[in-house]
């Protein structure tokens, strides 16, 4: 039984978040336990090359299982953008803020039926220096035209789910249930699974 597993992110909202999917197993961040590891470019052309790239570095310093988590949000009326470049969409070292209002502003005059988008995340899970798999979630939505809600992070105030709720506006628990970081934990839940089975 995996009764620990490495995360290689310096993002809080979702070290929460895959904390709260995982349980019982106990997640700790890398940066946790390494003073100064590698500084990472993300300068893959996908999620997944993101995702392996963070796991594949972080997982170097660390004994055991290391997952990294790749995410972002995918606008069909703007060509998928910001996808992969969704944390520095506004410039480098963007707040969440800058991130939305920028968004705003790109899709300012576009109606509500064509606001499409979905939120997409690749797990890589890792060890080694090497990817052992990774795992792909999404959730899909619109973009709203106003901030709403308070919960949750990154671009969550302006993804309206089919309720016209906001992500930000569920509570963690709600969010944890349907949002493309539970799919692809999931996925890797049940591979951890027969990992354990099988040895
Ligand atoms: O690379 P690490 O250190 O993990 O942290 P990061 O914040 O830079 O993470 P990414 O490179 O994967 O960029 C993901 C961005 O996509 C957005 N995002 C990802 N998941 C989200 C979610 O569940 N809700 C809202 N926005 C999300 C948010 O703006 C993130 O900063
Ligand atoms: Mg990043």
């Amino acid at each position: 039984m995996i009764d620990k597993v490495y995360v290689a992110t310096k993002n809080k909202g979702k070290l929460k978040e895959i904390s709260e999917i995982l349980k019982p197993i106990e997640v700790i961040s890398v940066y946790e336990v390494v003073e100064n590891p590698v500084d990472i470019v993300e300068d893959g052309s996908t999620f997944e090359e993101n995702a392996r790239k963070k796991g594949e570095e972080l997982s170097r310093f660390v004994e055991g299982y290391v997952i990294a988590d790749d995410s972002g949000l995918v606008v069909e009326v703007l060509n998928g953008k910001p996808g992969i470049y969704s944390a520095r969409y506004a410039g480098e070292n963007a707040t969440d803020m800058e991130n939305n209002l920028k968004l705003l502003k790109e899709l300012e005059g576009t109606p509500f039926e064509n606001r499409d988008a979905k939120f997409v995340c690749v797990i890589a899970l890792c060890k080694d220096g090497k990817t052992i798999e990774t795992f792909y979630g999404e959730c899909k939505g619109k973009i709203g035209f106003e901030l709403k809600g308070e919960n949750g992070f990154g671009y969550d105030p302006l993804f309206v789910l089919d309720n016209g709720r906001t992500m930000a506006e569920l509570s963690s628990d709600e969010k944890n249930r349907i949002s493309h970081r539970r799919e692809a934990l999931a996925k890797l839940k049940k591979f951890l699974d027969n990992v354990s089975k099988n040895n």
